[in-house]
């Protein structure tokens, strides 16, 4: 029986939440776009069913209404409890996507509180105060700061959610998430009972243990929101729960269109240990894209044909000075050229043979995943906190071994040693 839905804002994103639920022995499917009926009729034994959109960056209203549709098909399934799930480190703007789809999915539900939980200590993300720190880092002083569609330039959440949301928020200090699960629960009671309207609670944590108060005493709320910390947090059921996952027979590429500073170090560590790479000309994606792509699958094929084994890199963005933040208004923004060039190099290299695959970035990952019309993904072993290794299977029937990297999750090894579940 399905008990669980997750309305994930972006596919690595997903997969995250879905990683995290398979660890502590939830059967997690994760479908990449809302599932039509054909889809749902296929989601048996599960426990818990993760719908993957994009919609961090989306028009608001697109954004609400997508994630509407999903909680209705997670409803269709018999689910009783939600999980919204965005980012860890809270990649939102002051217009959204994070509140107002929070404040949907209060009224669809009914219910007069959620609490917002971007924690997720494993992959060094904790609040403090309201506060959200990266590392040792405030989020405002990390990388987040540059980011290309969403840069974070403050870290208190109730700064970052009041905006959005048209509900009030608040914040609950750790001491009282340390004193456990009955007193957390009944502070989240009092602030509720004040006001008549719902309100977003805003909960610290800063270790998994923390966590595994919080989801004790949020066990009776239909909704919680956050990173994917939370659903560690969870009381285990068994053993880990993954999908049996066949090694597809195929060469290996890693499309990276991420512009995080763990991405960036995580290039530069695979172009140092030898991985045949080549980065994407914004100028000649310009001027001719197909070109620029024929070039690219030519070079990657010619690579595969000299040592069948290795993973061939296609990246976007060595250094920050390869960001093109500014673009004319008569010119495509340079995040829709790489989005759609590396798209395209996914079907042309799945067509010449490709079936394991690394994608990072979670803008990067939707693209590429629907450019192979990929609907649904089984979680299988984790290759770092927040990444798996998934079986994808095509529209059409065709299998792939797909890992989907959030941008600054994995060690710098990852393109080089994620590969070892597969060999
Ligand atoms: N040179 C560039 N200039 C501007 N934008 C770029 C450039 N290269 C890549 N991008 C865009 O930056 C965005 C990166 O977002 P994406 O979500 O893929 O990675 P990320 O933010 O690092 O990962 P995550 O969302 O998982 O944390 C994509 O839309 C990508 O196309
Ligand atoms: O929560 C995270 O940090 C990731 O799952 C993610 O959403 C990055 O795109």
């Amino acid at each position: 029986m399905v008990t669980w839905g997750g309305i994930a804002d972006d596919f690595t994103g997903a997969t995250d939440l879905a990683g995290n639920w398979v660890a502590r022995g939830l059967r997690t499917v994760v479908t990449l776009g809302v599932p039509d009926a054909a889809d749902l009729a296929g989601i048996t034994d599960a426990d818990a069913v993760v719908i993957a959109l994009k919609s961090r960056t989306a028009p608001v209203r697109e954004a609400v209404r997508e994630s509407l549709d999903a909680l209705a098909a997670l409803r269709a399934l018999g689910c009783t409890r939600y999980y919204q799930k965005y980012c860890s480190t809270f990649d939102s703007t002051p217009a959204g996507n994070i509140g107002p789809v929070t404040d949907a999915l209060l009224a669809a539900l009914d219910t007069d509180r959620a609490v917002v939980v971007p924690a997720f200590p494993d992959a060094g993300r904790t609040v403090y105060q309201g506060h959200l720190f990266v590392g040792d880092r405030l989020l405002s002083d990390s990388s987040m700061r540059h980011h290309p569609l969403t840069p974070m330039t403050r870290s208190d959440l109730p700064g970052l959610l009041g905006p959005q949301t048209s509900h009030g928020v608040a914040v609950v200090p750790l001491p009282v998430v340390r004193a456990g699960a009955a007193a957390l629960g009944a502070e989240l009671d009092r602030i509720a009972a004040e006001t008549d309207t719902p309100v977003l609670l805003v909960v610290d944590a800063v270790e998994n243990a923390d966590l595994a108060v919080i989801a004790r005493a949020t066990a009776h709320h239909p909704l919680v929101t956050g990173g994917s910390g939370l659903a560690l947090g969870l009381p285990a059921t068994g053993e880990p729960a993954h999908a049996a996952m066949p090694v597809e027979d195929g060469h290996r590429v890693i499309l990276a269109g991420s512009a995080s500073t763990a991405t960036r170090a995580q290039i530069a560590h695979a172009r140092a240990a030898g991985v045949p790479a080549r980065k994407l000309d914004l100028a000649a994606l310009r001027a001719d894209p197909d070109a620029e792509v024929d070039a690219i699958v030519a070079e990657v094929t010619a690579a595969w044909a000299a040592a069948p084994r290795t993973p061939f890199l296609v990246y976007a963005v060595g250094s920050q000075d390869d960001i093109q933040r500014e673009t004319a208004p008569d010119q495509t923004p340079a995040g829709e050229l790489v989005e759609a060039a590396l798209a395209d190099c996914a079907r042309r290299l799945a067509d010449a043979g490709a079936r394991q695959f690394i994608v990072a970035g979670g803008e990067t990952s939707g693209s590429v995943v629907r450019a192979l019309d990929v609907r649904r993904l089984e979680i299988g072993p984790a290759l770092a906190p927040g990444v798996s290794w998934a079986r994808a299977t095509t529209a059409d029937g065709l299998p792939f071994n797909l890992a989907l990297k959030s941008g600054n999750f994995g060690a710098t090894d990852i393109f080089t040693d994620g590969w070892q579940a597969l060999d």
